[in-house]
Order: C-alpha cells, then sequence, then structure tokens
C-alpha cells in the first residue's frame, strides 16, 4: 500500500495544487475541512509571512501558506492542532502536524541568529540561509523522553497543572546537551518525583508537533524510592493498580500507548498499535 501523505520540499514558483493556511489562531477550515484549492487560497485576503512546499497527499502536491494574523475569509474558521489531531483523520493530522513545525521554523527563522539580517529559503531544501554568515537554520526537533514506570501491578502516573482536571499521565521531560536518552530519562524521573528506575526499555517513537517535540518512550521498573512531587511541575504523582485507573491521556499519544501496552501485557489482552 502507498502512503497518502509524503512530505517533499516542493518549489513554490509553479502554480496549482492544493494549500494549507496557518495563524497564530491555527488553520483555516471549511465544510471540506483545511485543505482549499492553493490560487484560490491565495486571492484571499491573506496575511502571508511565508509560503513553503511540503509535500504530496493522494497524489497532490501541497503548499502551507504561513500568516501573519488570522483573517476573515468567507465561511471559513480558524482551528488549532489539538482539535485536529482529537476530532479528525489522522492522515489530515499528520499533514497538518508536519505543516505546523515547518510554519513555526519559518516564522522563528526570518532573521539570522548569528548577525540578524534576513534569511532566504533554499531552493530543494528545508534550510534557510544567511549568506554573509554561511548559516543554515533547519526545522527545530527536540527529543523528549517519556516513560511508564512500573511496580508489578501497579503504575506510576502524574499530572501537570497543565493537564485537563483529573487526567493522569505518564513522565516526560526535554533532553538536555550532553546527555543519553536513557541518562535524561533517569533524571527527569529523579527531578519530578523522586524516584530510581531499573531495566529501562524503549518502547517506540513519536512526532509530537506542540510546537517540535519527538517523543522516545520507554518503560521502566521501579527499582527505589518514596514519592516526592517537584514543585510547580507536578501537582500529583501516584501508583495506580492496573485495574483501578484515573481518567488518561487521549487515545493518540504515546503515552497512552505506553500505559496501554502494559496494561494488556498484565490483564493478557491484545496490544495496541503506536499511532504514527
Ligand atoms: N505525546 C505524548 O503522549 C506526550 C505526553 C506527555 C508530554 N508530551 C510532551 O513532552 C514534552 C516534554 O514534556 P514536559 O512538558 O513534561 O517537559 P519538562 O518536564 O522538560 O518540563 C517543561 C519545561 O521544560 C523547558 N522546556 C520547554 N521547551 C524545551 C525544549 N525544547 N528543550 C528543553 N527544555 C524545554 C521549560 O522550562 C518547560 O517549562 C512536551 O512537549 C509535552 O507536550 C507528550
Ligand atoms: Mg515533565
Ligand atoms: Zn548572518
Amino acid at each position: 500500500m502507498t502512503a497518502r501523505w509524503t512530505t517533499a520540499v516542493l518549489d513554490t514558483d509553479q502554480p496549482g495544487g492544493m494549500a494549507v493556511a496557518r495563524s497564530p489562531e491555527g488553520f483555516l477550515f471549511d465544510d471540506n475541512g483545511a485543505l482549499f484549492p492553493r490560487e484560490w487560497l491565495k486571492r484571499q485576503d491573506l496575511s502571508i509571512l511565508a509560503e513553503h512546499g511540503i509535500g504530496h497527499l493522494d497524489g497532490e502536491s501541497v503548499h502551507l501558506l504561513e500568516l501573519r494574523s488570522a483573517s476573515e475569509v468567507p465561511g471559513c474558521s480558524w482551528k488549532g492542532l489539538r482539535a485536529f489531531m482529537l476530532e479528525g483523520d489522522h492522515t489530515i493530522y499528520k499533514v497538518l502536524g508536519y505543516a505546523a513545525q515547518i510554519g513555526t521554523w519559518a516564522r522563528e527563522h526570518r532573521f539570522c541568529g548569528n548577525c540578524g539580517q534576513p534569511m532566504t529559503q533554499v531552493p530543494r531544501e528545508r534550510a534557510m540561509y544567511c549568506q554573509p554568515c554561511d548559516l543554515r537554520s533547519y526545522p527545530r526537533i527536540s527529543p523528549s523522553m517519556i516513560v511508564l514506570i512500573t511496580r508489578g501491578d501497579e503504575i506510576l502516573l502524574a499530572r501537570s497543572p497543565r493537564f485537563v482536571t483529573g487526567v493522569y499521565s505518564t513522565l516526560a521531560g526535554f533532553a538536555e546537551p550532553g546527555e543519553s536518552a536513557e541518562e535524561c530519562l533517569i533524571r527527569e524521573v529523579r527531578e519530578e518525583v523522586q524516584i530510581e528506575v531499573k531495566n529501562i526499555q524503549y518502547m517506540g517513537s513519536q512526532c509530537w508537533p506542540f510546537p517540535h517535540s519527538m517523543m522516545l518512550g520507554f518503560h521502566a521498573e521501579y527499582a527505589g524510592g518514596e514519592i516526592v512531587c517537584q514543585e510547580d511541575e507536578i501537582e500529583d504523582a501516584q501508583w495506580f493498580n492496573v485495574h483501578d485507573l484515573p481518567p488518561l491521556p487521549a487515545s493518540k499519544s504515546i503515552a497512552r500507548y505506553l500505559i496501554d501496552v502494559y496494561v494488556a501485557r498484565r490483564l493478557g489482552h491484545a496490544e495496541p498499535v503506536l499511532p504514527g
């Protein structure tokens, strides 16, 4: 089976195809969704900051129009990426997730970080270029570790003050320069709950375009310590029995996948598949 969506660096001088428009208020959509005929979209009253050719969906080219601000387009509204993830078709969410990461990068790399002069788009490469500095800036990806810690029938879940009321999830945190994935995991777990872990096992990865995380998922076993929550970051953390779990994260997240795999193994059920 061929993939419906493949990324590509397309020439913005070539006309036609489809396009998505992204503003600080999210993606433009109407009754037909978030993809519009590109030439029609460019005739609307949009304040375009940058245009990037991003790939092919079902054989058609797709471009991104990154906008300064959200403007009125008759019959259309704006909606954030998270809503597309929760409600919509997974392939469309992948297109928009990629568009969002390219849009964030394009918006934040208009000027050279070394000399402050405007940068230009490199043809056929996903890079912004400063000629005087001979400096290229590529889209930023932030590696983040995410881990389910278990102790027999119990799993450790925590709440950040940012979570939806009642929801508990696995621990996560960004890698810092100088550390391996495993060192990052051990540090984050110590910082957030003061627990020690052992038998760290890699489970899989997921792109998390909010705004540019690359989630590396692990399973680890409890090795010692009592839960002490990190002030401001962790509101509550508890051991939950697999038979009595609190409200969990969204089904497409790797956090949910790590939990569901372990619960399935404990209960002898079929294991879920990690959404890409
Ligand atoms: N897909 C999933 O299932 C899932 C689940 C949980 C968390 N996440 C994601 O994992 C990431 C990390 O989780 P967290 O919020 O607990 O991180 P964290 O524990 O590292 O704490 C967040 C803090 O890290 C710092 N920070 C922000 N961006 C950073 C970056 N790019 N590099 C280094 N430090 C940075 C900030 O001080 C921020 O307050 C977030 O993007 C979060 O959305 C994804
Ligand atoms: Mg964290
Ligand atoms: Zn420069």
